[in-house]
Parts: C-alpha cells; structure tokens; sequence
C-alpha cells in the first residue's frame, strides 16, 4: 500500500488520507489510487478528520415519506428524517454510505446502512439521510420514532449507469456493513442506551 502514500506526496493533491486509508481496511479491495481521487477529488483532509473523529454521531427523528422509489424501483426500502433532523446534523458529516445500527420506537436494535446526501442518481433537489435496517418488517414505519447510530463511513454518493448497477452497489455496502459491525468494537455500540430499548417493544404496533 505504500506506493499509494508516495503517489499522495508526489503529486500533493488535496485529498484525504484517512478516509481513503479506512475506505481501503474496510473493503480490504486494491481500490486503485486513480478511483480514490476520481471520487473523492473535492474533499480535504481536514474535512474528512473531522468527519471521522465524529463517528459514532447519534441522530433521532420521525419516520417521514420520500419519493417512494425504495421499495418500488430498488427493492430496499429507506426510513427518511424529515428536513429539520437533516439540517441538524452537523455540516462535517460528508455526503456518502454509512453503517451502523438503528431502532424504531424502541424496539429491537438492527444493523443498518444509510445515504446522506442528493442521491445523484435521481438528481435530487433535497439533500435527505435515508436509512436501510437489515430487518424484515411486516408494516410500514411511518410516524415512528427512528433512532440511528452511525458507526461508520463505506464511500461517497455516486451516480450510475443503471439502476441495476445502482441496486449491486448497494448489496455490497449492505455486505461490508454486516461484516464490519460484527467487531467487538462496532458490535458494543448496538448496546448503547440511547436506543432505550423495551423489551415488549415492538415496531408493527
Ligand atoms: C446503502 C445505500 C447506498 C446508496 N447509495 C446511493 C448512491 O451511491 N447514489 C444514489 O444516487 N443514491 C444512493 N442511495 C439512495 C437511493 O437512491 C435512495 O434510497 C432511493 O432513491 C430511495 O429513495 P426514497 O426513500 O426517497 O424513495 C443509497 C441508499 C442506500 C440505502
Ligand atoms: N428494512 C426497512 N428499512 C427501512 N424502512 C423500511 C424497512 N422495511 C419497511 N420499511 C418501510 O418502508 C418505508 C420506505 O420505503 P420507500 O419505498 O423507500 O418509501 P419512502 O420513499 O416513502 O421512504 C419506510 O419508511 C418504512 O416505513
């Protein structure tokens, strides 16, 4: 991996060491240093430190509707925050795919995926923070309380050729997201009392 350090000093781009360092451990893939720029041109070193050093960043609101293209187009259907609980985020958190965990009105608490940002794929005019809990519900979540805990950073928005292609990319953030929280580390956080779980509780009321 050294090569690619030598690459970063001889050209000094302004680009993110850390976060393409956690991009490579996580995906344990030889991502090539040309697609690391390519997608992450626009973004500073600083920026992604203090990105970084925020997680785990923990967020609650109501379950409110999107465009409904989720479940429709994608086949994976995404709790979306309401535009306040988006806008309160802090602005450090960068656009792109998470993991973590996430519960609804304090039941039980999943793994989850999210996408923060204007899903350039659709081109939308609203930036949104969307969840993905690896959980099969039998209802719909609206009006619930959405409590999510994010643990860490897989990559940057992107827009795609296809949907189909849009749909594979997802199944593997959705495959790297399971692997990584099954880490001591990751795993703890699903403990964590701010889901205030109740353990009659249940989301399909
Ligand atoms: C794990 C994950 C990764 C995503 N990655 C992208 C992406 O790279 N580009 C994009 O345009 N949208 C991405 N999305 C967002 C989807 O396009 C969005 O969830 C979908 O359009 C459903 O939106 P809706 O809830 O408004 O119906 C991602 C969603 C998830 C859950
Ligand atoms: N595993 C899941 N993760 C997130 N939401 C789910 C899940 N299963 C069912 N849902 C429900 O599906 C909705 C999302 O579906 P989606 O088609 O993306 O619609 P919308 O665009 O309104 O968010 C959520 O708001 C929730 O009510």
């Amino acid at each position: 991996m050294s090569h690619y350090f030598a690459a970063l000093n001889k050209f000094s781009c302004n680009v993110i060491y850390t976060q393409w360092k956690q991009t490579i451990s996580n995906h344990n893939s030889a991502k090539t240093w040309k697609t690391f720029k390519r997608d992450h041109k626009t973004t500073s070193k600083r920026q992604s430190n203090q990105m970084l050093n925020q997680l785990p960043l923990y967020a609650s609101g109501e379950i409110v509707r999107g465009f409904g293209r989720g479940s429709k187009e994608l086949g994976i259907p995404t709790a979306n925050f309401p535009l306040e609980v988006v806008k309160s985020l802090p602005e450090s958190l960068l656009t792109g795919v998470y993991y973590g965990w996430a519960n609804v009105d304090s039941g039980p608490v999943h793994k989850m995926v999210l996408s923060v940002g204007w899903n350039p794929f659709y081109n939308n005019t609203e930036k949104s923070v969307e969840t993905h809990m690896l959980h099969e519900f039998n209802c719909d979540l609206y009006g619930q309380l959405l409590k999510i805990c994010i643990v860490g950073y897989l990559r940057p928005e992107k827009s795609f050729d296809s949907l189909e292609a849009l749909i594979t990319a997802i199944k593997a953030d959705i495959e790297h997201a399971k692997a990584h929280l099954e880490s001591p580390e990751n795993k703890k956080l699903q403990e964590a009392t701010f889901f205030a779980k109740n353990p009659n509780g249940s989301e399909c009321k």
